[in-house]
């Protein structure tokens, strides 16, 4: 294989964009998103000034980008946000009135559903409408009263990566704005924070290096897997909600990711010796459960591995050698998951750039428009 910097390069002269040469644009699509802060969600960041409940409707790999910017958020800006699937808030969901200020996520910016939230908040309400999508043009943009820009542009196939970035790292830099204009940062802890978000986006290719080593190595083990299973915490829920979306659309074997604590009620009960489970570390509070909880199943299975944010010299460990905070982590601690998808699809014999399905999204118009893929 070309070592990474020759793929990026090619990747400009190759005619059909894949999931991998999407992949392989993040680190260079990040580091624009962010060189163009704070002007790029400086206006989101004025509106949602003072706000203190957000209610945030997304849906597929947009709310997974939601839940791993949501604590960052919240962090920065002192408000709560509430992150609901757009189609049950429509149907089922009282509008509280504690929500000040909304948000909706589509990459697109055609997911009906998304949309069709949105226009009820209209209706019901005076409520400001922000809406984030890789298309400020789409069909979204009739119902916000402002469109953010995510900064990608359009993401030609069906299993979205850059996307999935991009918009995790515009709203977690709208929740930075929003803690330098409100003062709640100084500007040399907001510099701290650039800092973090450089060293992060700066990762994107080794990380992407380290895990396609990780991938020759235990290329056996993950292609033969009967199930896989992510376990995190904090943050990274957002990750491992991401990761089983995005097994579940490529590789297509049962995935599942599990909050920490949530998966010893229940979820322990089926591993068997033939399960392959992740472990995500960050520098988090609990991490020593999670390490209780790792020794614990690696005695039942031998297919447990671990992705950290440090070195590591265990070779079923990626170590990401990463010095960020485990709020900004979920920006990049997702790539491991979205290479592994890749190879892993495509080694079982899914070939990703055979489009399956192509009718779904008019039969059930869960799109306005038919997606434009390659
Ligand atoms: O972010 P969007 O454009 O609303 O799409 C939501 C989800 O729907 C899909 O396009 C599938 O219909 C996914 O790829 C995506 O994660």
């Amino acid at each position: 294989m070309f070592s990474i910097e020759r793929r990026v390069r090619r990747i400009w002269v190759e005619a059909k964009p894949t999931m991998m040469s999407y992949t392989l644009e993040q680190e260079q699509t990040t580091k624009q998103i962010l060189s163009r802060y704070p002007n790029n969600v400086d206006e989101m960041a004025r509106q949602a000034l003072g706000k203190k409940h957000w209610l945030v409707l997304a849906t597929g790999s947009s709310i997974n980008a939601a839940q791993s910017a949501r604590y960052y958020i919240e962090k920065m800006t002192g408000a709560i946000l509430d992150i609901r699937e757009p189609f049950h808030f429509t149907n089922y969901d009282q509008l509280s009135d504690h929500i000040d200020y909304i948000a909706g996520v589509s990459q697109s910016g055609q997911s009906t559903s998304t949309i069709g939230a949105l226009e009820r908040i209209k209706k019901e309400s005076g409520l400001p409408i922000a809406a984030l999508s890789s298309d400020v043009h789409s069909a979204m943009s009739e119902v916000a009263d402002l469109m953010v820009d995510v900064g990608c542009g359009k993401e030609r196939v069906g299993y979205v990566t850059k996307g999935f970035t991009a918009t995790t790292l515009t709203l977690m830099l709208a929740g930075l704005r929003i803690a330098d204009l409100s003062g709640k940062l100084s500007s040399d802890e907001v510099a701290e924070q650039i800092n973090q978000f450089n060293l992060a986006c700066s990762s994107i290719n080794s990380i992407i290096a380290k895990t396609e080593s990780f991938y020759e190595q235990f290329k056996d083990e993950l292609l033969t897997a009967p199930k896989f299973t992510v376990i995190a915490c904090g943050p990274a829920v957002g990750t491992i909600n991401e990761f089983e979306t995005k097994f579940i659309e490529t590789v297509r074997v049962p995935s599942r990711g599990v909050e920490l604590e949530a998966f010893m009620h229940g979820p322990y009960l089926e591993v068997n010796q033939e399960h392959r489970i992740f472990f995500v570390e960050t520098d988090s509070k609990v991490r020593d459960r999670l390490i209780r909880l790792k020794q614990y199943e690696s005695k039942i299975t031998p297919y447990t591995y671990g992705i950290v944010l440090e070195a590591s010299s265990d070779p079923r460990t990626i170590g990401l050698e990463l010095s960020i905070s485990e709020w900004i982590a979920p920006l990049v601690l997702i790539v491991p998951f979205q290479v592994l998808a890749y190879h892993i699809a495509e080694g079982r014999g899914n070939n990703l750039s055979q489009r399956i399905y192509t009718d779904f999204g008019v039969a059930m118009s869960s799109k306005t428009a038919p997606g434009d893929y390659v």
